[in-house]
């Protein structure tokens, strides 16, 4: 049991080297810590032996608190904690910091199995997370024992999506013990939003992003004994994989690639020359699945690194633990078995997974939006500005009631696609869900243009510094342009949508 002590006990502990401060109802003893305190010392004596909990939640996050647990030594004796201790894998009670159903809504799309799910994967991530921010402020590769963590929970499996998981051997157990078949796309939905929770986009591009759109090309179209051997040791997180598709040359056009794969004369292998440009975790890839030039057409081919394979890291917006990498091709010896689907018809490959990718990427985008208006409505409600917090003030609530209605919005679409997912074949989601897909992705990503804007304007000067209250809102606004511009930029995603929707115009129409 923790000690108790009262605030008079607390009061004698004033000087730097006897320093014991009061945060809601704990005390710490940060003798041997002001020193080496990064808001330096004369702060940490202005409250020395007093409640410091105003002055410490101005200028820190709660995760503060978890990281330096170790100087707590007691809590105040017979007082009750004010402010909630977040713990690991619970739900949060701000309002709009969960989807509806989660914040105890009625809905038609989940049930208890889903917040059973969702609590056993926070609390997974949750311990992960330090980490993955650890990752994303160095620019480290994430290492394999990391991703290993999240193979051992079926969770890169789970990433991919139903399909993949039904993959696992049959009996296992996803967290909250979800059965294989019980994973549907509302299932994949939430793991996606618990892996925007660490708000560490470059981690999560470089432990799952290049593996989430190219794995399922060799689980549709590689031969038996490669989708045998491939398939395990990705899931697993032993080996790593990236889809190698755009170039210097070519980004949303894909017609236009040049790297060539031209066949030996026994016909034993590809010889593969060319280079791909901005490859998500393709610094750290053991298997490029890659587009390819043939005689008559594109072709798809898993290149194993391997002599010729050099691979270079790209300096994006984002942290280098993405991996983001030019990838490049010399003469690169691809045996035949190697080649995915049909020769000169990779097109089907390419375009097979594009649906996927996309909705992934509604799922993350959708709640890296609401983790960003939870800081804000939390930032308003404590900060104070000319004698008032921050949400006292109009154009503040007004900001806020923008956000969280347009996430919302979008919120609503994603959940009314999943549901289609769920109800359709592959062959139906094809042929009605790309359109809508492409346009959902259109206005999220138009969404978290303003939720960024708005959200720096609320966080200030903080909004633009890497730690500290704003970390989050700086990791946002330096990054959401990527969701405008992979898997299918705006602009394409916007034509997309109502070009699908022309080819169902009824010819008969007249206004
Ligand atoms: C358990 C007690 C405390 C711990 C462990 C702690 C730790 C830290 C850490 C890690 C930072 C860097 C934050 C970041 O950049 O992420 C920081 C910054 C700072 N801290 Fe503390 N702190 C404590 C209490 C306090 C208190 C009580 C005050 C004020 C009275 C204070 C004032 C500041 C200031 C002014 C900064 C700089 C903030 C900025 O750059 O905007 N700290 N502290």
């Amino acid at each position: 049991m923790s000690k108790t002590f009262t605030r008079e006990e607390v009061a004698r502990h004033t000087s730097e080297s006897d320093l014991w401060i009061i945060i809601d109802t704990d005390i710490y003893d940060l003798s041997r810590f002001v020193e080496l305190h990064p808001g330096g010392v004369f702060p940490l004596m202005q409250v020395a032996g007093k409640d410091a909990t105003d002055q410490f939640y101005e200028m820190h996050k709660q995760d503060v608190l978890l990281k330096y647990k170790r100087f707590k030594i007691g809590t105040i004796a017979g007082e009750k904690p004010q402010i909630h201790m977040y713990q690991p894998g619970e739900l949060s009670k701000v309002p709009y910091a969960e989807s509806s159903f989660f914040m105890g809504y009625k809905s038609p799309y989940y049930s208890e199995r889903h917040t059973q799910f969702r609590q056993a994967v926070r609390k997974i991530l949750d311990e992960l997370k330090p980490q993955a921010q650890e990752y994303e402020a160095t620019g480290e590769r994430p290492s394999d024992e990391f991703t290993q963590i999240l193979g051992k929970h079926h969770l890169l499996a789970a990433n991919i999506g139903p399909d993949a998981v039904k993959l696992l051997p049959p009996g296992t157990l996803l967290p909250g013990g979800i059965k294989v078949e019980e994973y549907d796309y509302f299932f994949e939905l939430v793991l996606h939003e618990e892996f925007a929770r660490w708000v560490s986009p470059g981690t999560g591009t470089g432990v799952l992003g290049g593996m989430t759109i190219s794995l399922p090309t060799v689980v549709n179209f590689a031969k038996p004994h490669i989708k045998a051997k491939v398939v395990p040791e990705v899931l697993s997180g032993q080996k790593r994989m990236a889809l190698a598709i755009s170039e210097p040359y070519t980004g949303s056009d894909v017609a236009g690639i040049k790297t060539t794969a031209t066949l030996s004369a026994d016909g034993s292998h590809y010889i593969v020359n060319g280079v791909k440009k901005w490859i998500s975790t393709g610094r750290f890839a053991d298997y490029f699945s890659t587009a390819v030039r043939t005689d008559k057409g594109i072709s798809m081919l898993l290149i194993e690194r391997s002599e010729g394979v050099e691979t270079k890291a790209i300096h994006t917006s984002y942290a280098q633990s993405a991996g983001t990498a030019y990838v490049s091709f010399e003469n690169v010896k691809v045996p035949v078995e190697n080649l995915l689907g049909v020769e000169n018809q990779g097109f089907k490959v390419v375009l097979s997974n594009f649906n996927h990718e996309r909705y992934s990427m509604l799922c993350g985008a959708s709640m890296a939006a609401r983790i960003i208006i939870q800081d804000c409505f939390k930032w308003a409600n404590q900060r104070k500005v000319f004698g008032k917090r921050l949400i006292d003030q109009p154009v503040i609530r007004n900001k806020l009631a923008g956000m969280i209605s347009q996430m919302e919005s979008m919120h609503a679409w994603l959940e009314n696609l999943t549901y289609q997912m769920n109800h359709m074949s592959y062959n139906e989601q094809s042929t009605k869900l790309a359109g809508p897909l492409a346009l959902c992705k259109y206005q999220m990503t138009r969404m978290l243009h303003n939720v960024a804007d708005d959200a720096c304007q609320i966080f200030g000067g903080r909004a633009i510094t890497k730690t500290g209250m704003g970390r989050n809102i700086e990791t946002f606004q330096r990054t959401y342009k990527f969701s405008a511009i992979l898997g299918g930029s705006e602009e394409i995603m916007a034509d997309l949508g109502v070009r699908q929707a022309m080819k169902y115009f009824p010819r008969d129409a007249r206004l």
